[in-house]
């Protein structure tokens, strides 16, 4: 086992043009789990494909410890690497497949019956061993992929590239509690490709967010749900993400639209800044004063053990727009989780509001969602003031965490000192 460090490591598929990895340096630490966590195309494969050896990087140098590795092909390496879809040998039994990597690294016999034995017995499959691998179904000859690559001892890493995708939904997650077991027996390095959060939240010691072929934010899950440090980061990692609305820095204090909602801490000059702030943290009362937005509520989702409101806030286009109109929401019932909203409310496919703008009936705001405990007396129509947790609110410029906001000195409807009629949700505080 060795420290995996990238020098400077990038790479292009097209003479340099484009990069899909941009140039990094960046260190995998010996012995701990990390999730590689980003959407598709953002450049994962490529970074796992060059840690083993498949790929040469267009620049950059590569070192397992201090030994260069730029060179060395795929086989000197000692890297473990599963793939996506199953890759084993379909005539072989199960038990060949498992003793294949052992056999060809000249384990002794009673060596390789035994790790053989202890894999097949971790993922399962004991009951499979003497069955040809083309009869099982693609799931559990994706567990045989898988045992390939677990089965030996020693190796420098194993990387994993989103291994359960073919598999089970029930079998999931049982299966990354197992990997996570067999990360704490063998003490490997274990790098995890997914572009799924939950994945990633519950599998990794540390997890390493990509976007756009760079390393955004690297960091343990609670430190990258309370503190993220870019825009993307707010957006993907929570469920629903991060609220982010356009603000001002003005004299210190903190501005959507006219309406103070904090103080700015942070080295920041005055001007245009995107506020970030979780459904989690934001605090929903039906009327109050600055520090907080006014606005009114467009939709309710009832999930159960809590609720999402969604608030359409107005902060740069004076009063909330229902009173500006005239009118009150409209309910629209959507059924199946006893949501309700009123029609043209955008979700954004199930994420909180990313700074667009929402529209509704000639009405102009910014969407926010709210998470409270469930049993939220809110319906669509109705005023709603929020307010953001102090210290738990970020502003961000071009994209990336430039400062927080901080309670407004002594001033009356500071967060903390509110009794909100309907608390945030205690399930994401600090
Ligand atoms: N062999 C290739 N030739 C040209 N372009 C490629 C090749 N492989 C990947 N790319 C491009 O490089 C970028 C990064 O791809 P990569 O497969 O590394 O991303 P990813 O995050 O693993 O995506 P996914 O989750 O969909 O597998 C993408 O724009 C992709 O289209």
């Amino acid at each position: 086992m060795a420290d995996i460090r990238l020098e400077g490591v990038g790479h292009s598929y097209d003479g340099g043009r484009t990069w899909a990895l941009k140039p990094m340096t960046w260190t995998w630490r010996s012995g701990r789990a990390y999730a590689l966590l980003g959407p598709s195309g953002c450049g994962k494969t490529t970074l796992l494909n060059i840690i083993s050896g498949l790929l040469t990087p267009t620049t950059g140098r590569i070192w397992f410890d201090d030994r260069e590795m730029t060179a060395v092909p795929t086989a000197g390496r000692d890297i473990a690497q599963v793939f996506q879809f199953p890759v084993l040998y379909e005539e072989m039994s199960v038990y060949d497949n498992l003793a294949f990597p052992l056999r060809n690294r000249k384990y002794p016999k009673a060596e390789v019956d035994r790790r053989v034995r202890q894999v097949s017995g971790m993922l399962g499959l004991d009951d499979h061993l003497r069955r040809r691998s083309r009869r099982l179904d693609p799931g559990r000859q994706q567990i045989v992929s898988l045992g390939r690559g677990l089965v030996r001892s020693g190796v420098a890493a194993v990387l994993l590239d989103e291994p359960l995708t073919v598999v089970d939904p029930a079998m999931k997650w049982t299966l990354r509690s197992t990997l996570k077991e067999i990360h704490r027996d063998t003490g490997h390095t274990f790098v995890y490709v997914t572009h799924d959060q939950t994945e990633a939240l519950t599998f990794a010691d540390e997890v390493v967010v990509v976007k756009d072929g760079e390393i955004v934010q690297a960091g343990e899950p609670t430190e990258l749900f309370l503190s993220p440090a870019h825009e993307f980061v707010g957006h993907f990692i929570g469920s629903p993400g991060m609220n982010v609305l356009p603000a001002e820095v003005s004299d210190g204090v903190v501005s959507v639209g006219r309406a103070a909602v904090g103080r700015a801490v942070g080295d920041l000059p005055p001007g245009p800044v995107r506020i970030g702030i979780r459904p989690e943290f934001a605090v929903l009362d039906s009327a109050g004063s600055t520090p907080g937005v006014a606005g009114r509520v467009t939709g309710v989702d009832r999930m159960g053990s809590y609720d999402l409101v969604h608030v359409l806030v107005n902060g740069h286009d004076g009063p909330p727009p229902a009173e500006r109109d005239g009118q009150t929401g409209q309910t629209g019932q959507t059924g199946q989780t006893g949501q309700t909203r009123q029609d043209g409310q955008d979700r954004q496919g199930g994420r909180a509001g990313q700074g667009g703008r929402a529209g509704q009936g000639g009405r102009v705001g910014h969407s926010l969602v709210v998470k409270t405990d469930a049993g939220t007396r809110f319906e669509p129509g109705d005023a709603g003031f929020v307010r953001f947790a102090a210290d738990r609110a970020y502003l961000f410029r071009d994209a990336v965490r430039c400062g927080t906001v901080a309670a407004l000195n002594g001033a009356p409807g500071e967060p903390e000192a509110h009794a909100p009629e309907d608390r945030v949700s205690r399930s994401g505080e600090a």
